[in-house]
């Protein structure tokens, strides 16, 4: 049944918002509304000025015949730096210490809102990147990279640890978790990337750099180009210089750890540097 205008604006919110990054046609707002293209794109303008002043994202409108509109999720900063330092003052619980300078993290993995906020986050750092899929290695990363997937409505791809017969035929490539200071392996399907995929990164933690650098390098066995990194917390013991990896992006920083008072003090990462 036709829907009147304001019932109209309620339900194309909806269906733009479980539909991000998605292209929607007018014509096709206009055939499932039974509405002209001139009142759709009435209604888009005052979605789009909601969207945008309240945080929630952009709306691109793509003109011409393929055109449409495209909800782009993207955080206000001031807004996720709040949600940030929340996420900061839980990490610096003082039992979250493991040796090594690691963190329990978890317990956060598994909260599904806190890992929406994430993925929105990295979504949105990300937004304007052309990258076809994600990627991350089992274990802790894969919630943080579903999350963001979502958001930008790509693939995930799962790094194993170690070769799997359920993987059939695959690539395997050694690392050292700077953390562990221990050779690893990590794997990845053949038939799980296409070359000349462009791949986001994502991963729940980065100390010395060689998880991500491992995927790094598995990507140039795949002939694939990496799109970005992303990473939810960095540990900031180590110097940048002796990073292995340079061009990421973190929604955390570890900045102290002292293993006897069990001091941590935890801060918003670079996504929040150049504010
Ligand atoms: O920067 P690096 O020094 O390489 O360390 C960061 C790695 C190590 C740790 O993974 P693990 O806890 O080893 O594995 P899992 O994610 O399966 O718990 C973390 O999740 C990152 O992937």
């Amino acid at each position: 049944k036709k829907l009147k205008r304001s019932a109209r604006l309620v339900e194309m919110t909806q269906y733009l918002l479980s539909r991000p990054h998605t292209l929607i046609s007018l014509t096709a707002f206009a055939e499932r509304y039974q509405s002209a293209k001139s009142s759709i794109s009435e209604d888009l303008a005052i979605i789009k000025e909601v969207f945008e002043d309240e945080g929630v994202g952009e709306l691109h409108t793509l003109a011409g015949a393929a055109g449409g509109v495209r909800f782009v999720p993207k955080v206000r900063k001031d807004i996720a730096l709040g949600k940030i330092v929340d996420i900061c003052r839980e990490l610096e619980q003082p039992d979250r210490l493991l040796p090594g300078g690691y963190l329990y993290m978890t317990d956060l993995l598994g909260v599904p809102g806190m890992m929406q906020e994430v993925g929105r986050m990295f979504a949105s750092a990300f937004a304007n990147r052309n990258i076809d899929v994600i990627m991350t290695v089992e274990t802790k990363g894969i919630p943080l990279a579903h999350a963001t997937a979502h958001y930008l409505n790509l693939p995930v791809v799962i790094v194993r640890r170690d070769h799997k017969v359920t993987e059939g035929s695959a690539v395997s490539i050694n690392y050292v978790s700077g953390s562990t200071k221990r050779i690893q392996t990590m794997s990845l399907a053949r038939r799980a990337l296409k070359e000349e995929s462009r791949v986001l990164i994502i991963d729940d933690f980065m100390k010395a750099g060689g998880t991500i650098q491992g995927m790094v390098d598995l990507l140039h066995e795949f002939r694939a180009l990496v799109a970005g990194v992303g990473v939810f917390v960095e540990s900031g013991e180590i110097e940048s210089d002796e990073r292995l990896l340079h061009d990421y992006v973190s929604l955390a920083r570890l900045t102290e750890v002292d293993l006897k008072s069990r001091h941590i003090t935890v801060q918003p990462g670079n996504f929040f540097h150049n504010q």
